[in-house]
């Protein structure tokens, strides 16, 4: 990541000078930048140090310090190792890995002496990092605008219409449109709308895994037959890399075997984190992003790969499929994803507007959609019309109560509920669509049976309920255990 962004830098005219504890690394991406250096630039535009003190030293002041190690200690390490070389106050250093917002709030007041801390996340893989990434910036706001220069230049960029416009060709950098990066707020905000950019991330890829589940188990399609679907699919509502990549994916065999290449691959998923910490959050704030959460477990279900083998022999299921209309299953699957994304999509948005009251931000849901428009892993469509939805209403609660969302999942969602159905009867493991389905019925349900569990604690543990015949916040208990149960009003 960090090769790949000072190559971006030096393609948009900055010049760079950069460190990695592997020499071997430093080589690479003067070797790199040697071949790809346009003919009328005759002098190299990133300099290889060999220790930090001497990256320093070729900086102006103030100094801008990107650092893109893994999340955690190595940060806090490298930051030590920048002021033993001799950071002043005002230099400014960026950290642009997947970093927990928390340490990102830690670290800004711990170095507040030292130097300027300021959060970057990244997204868009190393493609993004080299040709346009969607960056999600926060800290302080002086730093802020000496950086926005640098990350408009380098971040992806969108057309008028909020499509990608894309290249691949070094020297030759996208300078036109709408970048895709906004100031985020101060200290944590832009780490925190990155994880939960990841969080959605999580819930976007286990929706398409379980859509080809789906296809493949009930409908007995080929790899490359969902791979064509997929690209069929993609010209429509549910346009976005991820379905884009996943149709690739999907037709490409293995040179060993020649079987199809996904057939050969482990099937346990890996995790950083970000998907996780974005559920803890949820679960901390009391938001309900159950979707998101149920595709961290699906990663974590998934692992368990012995056991499963085990109990795939052991455990049997009772299924009952009646006859199957393949087209109408297809559309339904392809309506069911839509409405499950717009349901997933609906939760990230409400956790952020939870941390907004949480940690004193004002974040721009506005922004926020659009920066997410092109350069990261969740760019689709689609996200124009969450922009839209809030240019609409600045105060939107909840996507689903936006007229298009509405309207979609009125439309479409018969096609979740047959895929929900389906995937019950037939024991293919959806969670992530059963979640979606339940949130959004759960959503959309004047009377739910928490007022039964709201009795259960009263009864054994005194917790006190409200009255619908009260004042909002009245408290009352049911003395449960005495003749005629009276009820008392709880101050
Ligand atoms: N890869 C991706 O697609 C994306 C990654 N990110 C985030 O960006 C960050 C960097 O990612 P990526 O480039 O993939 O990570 P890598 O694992 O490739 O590590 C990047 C560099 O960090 C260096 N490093 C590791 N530990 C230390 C340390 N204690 N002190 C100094 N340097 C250290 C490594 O040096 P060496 O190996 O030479 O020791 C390596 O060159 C991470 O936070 C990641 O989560 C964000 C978006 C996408
Ligand atoms: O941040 C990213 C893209 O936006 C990374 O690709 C992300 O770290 C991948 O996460 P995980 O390894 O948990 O699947």
């Amino acid at each position: 990541m960090g090769k790949n962004l000072a190559l971006n830098l030096a393609d948009h005219g900055y010049r760079v000078a950069g460190f990695d504890l592997d020499k071997d690394k430093v080589q690479d991406v003067l070797a790199t930048e040697a071949k790809e250096r346009p003919d009328s630039v005759d002098e190299a535009r990133i300099i290889g140090c060999d220790n930090i003190k001497q990256m320093l030293d070729m900086l102006v002041s103030p100094r801008v310090i990107v650092v893109l190690v893994p999340a955690g200690n190595p940060v806090d390490a490298v930051c030590q190792n920048l002021i033993e070389a001799g950071l002043n106050p005002e230099d400014i250093v960026v950290d642009c890995g997947n970093s927990q917002w928390t340490d990102t709030i830690r670290r800004e007041s711990e170095y507040k002496d030292q130097f300027k801390f300021f959060g970057t996340a990244v997204s868009g893989g190393e493609v993004g990092a080299r040709f346009g990434p969607s960056l999600m910036p926060g800290g302080d706001a002086d730093s802020w605008k000496y950086l926005q220069p640098m990350w408009e230049s380098v971040a992806a960029k969108v057309d008028a219409n909020g499509k990608p416009i894309e290249t691949r060709t070094p020297g030759q950098p996208v300078k036109e449109g709408e970048p895709c990066t906004a100031y985020l707020g101060p200290n944590g905000a832009g780490h925190y709308v990155k994880m939960v950019h990841n969080g959605i991330e999580y819930a976007d890829m286990q929706l398409i895994c379980e859509a080809y589940h789906l296809l493949r188990s009930l409908l007995g399609y080929e790899p490359a037959e969902i791979g064509k679907l997929f690209e069929k699919w993609n010209q429509g509502v549910l346009n976005s890399y991820l379905v884009e990549i996943s149709a690739d994916i999907l037709q490409q065999y293995d040179a060993k075997t020649g079987a199809p290449l996904v057939d050969m691959i482990l099937d346990s998923a890996g995790q950083k984190g970000t998907g996780r910490w974005t559920s803890i959050s949820a679960t901390q704030m009391g938001v309900p992003a159950g979707i998101i959460s149920e595709s961290v477990y699906a990663r974590a279900l998934s692992t368990l790969t012995a056991e499963r083998e085990k109990a795939s022999s052991f455990l049997t299921a009772d299924i009952d499929v009646s006859e199957i209309d393949a087209q109408a299953v297809e559309q339904a699957i392809e309506n069911a994803l839509y409405c499950a994304k717009i349901c997933a999509y609906a939760q990230g948005f409400q956790l952020m507007r939870a941390a907004q009251a949480e940690y004193d931000w004002e974040l721009n849901f506005i922004g926020i959609a659009k920066i997410w428009r092109g350069g990261c892993i969740i760019r689709a469509s689609f996200l124009q019309k969450i922009a839209d939805a809030f240019e609409k209403n600045h105060e939107l609660e909840n996507l689903l109560l936006d007229e298009y969302f509405a309207n979609a999942m009125a439309e479409k969602q018969k096609g979740l509920r047959d895929a929900v159905v389906l995937a019950a009867q037939s024991g293919i493991p959806t969670p992530s669509f059963y979640s979606a389905l339940a949130y959004f019925d759960g959503y959309r349900s004047e009377v739910l049976p928490a007022n039964l569990l709201q009795a259960q604690r009263d009864y054994f543990g005194a917790h006190t309920y409200e009255r619908v015949d009260a004042a909002p916040g009245a408290k009352f208990h049911t003395h449960w255990q005495e003749e005629n149960r009276p009820e008392t009003k709880v101050k």
